[in-house]
């Protein structure tokens, strides 16, 4: 893939993701608004229900994703030294991952 596809892949992917993570949030708003679930018990049945997990698993993908477009962007316009850059990256990667286990585990239990 050219460089300019690239940079265009990852200019349209960190855009709709924001476009879901803002719809999503909206969504969390007006169901929370007026009184959300209040006992262990209605979290987890409203967590639990299969498409409130489908839509948030894609909440986090899309947060993951849109924070891993965005900051390795910066570091890589600001970083210029390599083993820095690697570096800054790896750590960037790492975190976003144990991120990502630790969302998956929630919702996983969630559905338990
Ligand atoms: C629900 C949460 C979020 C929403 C709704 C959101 C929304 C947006 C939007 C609309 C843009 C595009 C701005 C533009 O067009 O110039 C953007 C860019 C960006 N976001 Fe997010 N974002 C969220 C979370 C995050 C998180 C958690 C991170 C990183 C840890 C992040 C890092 C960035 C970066 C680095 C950019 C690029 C800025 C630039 O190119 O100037 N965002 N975000």
């Amino acid at each position: 893939m050219s460089r300019r596809a690239a940079g265009l892949r990852a200019w349209v992917s960190q855009r709709v993701t924001a476009v879901y993570l803002a719809v999503y949030l909206v969504y969390l708003g007006l169901r929370f608004v007026g009184g959300g679930p209040e006992t262990y018990a209605e979290w987890k049945a409203w967590a639990g229900d299969p498409a409130v997990a489908v839509f948030a698993g894609l909440f986090f993908v899309s947060l993951l994703l849109h924070a891993w477009v965005g900051v390795r962007d910066v570091i890589m316009d600001y970083v210029w030294n390599a083993g820095a850059r690697f570096a800054a990256l790896a750590v960037l990667g790492l975190v976003l991952v144990a991120y990502g286990i630790w969302a998956a585990r929630i919702l996983i239990v969630a559905g338990l």
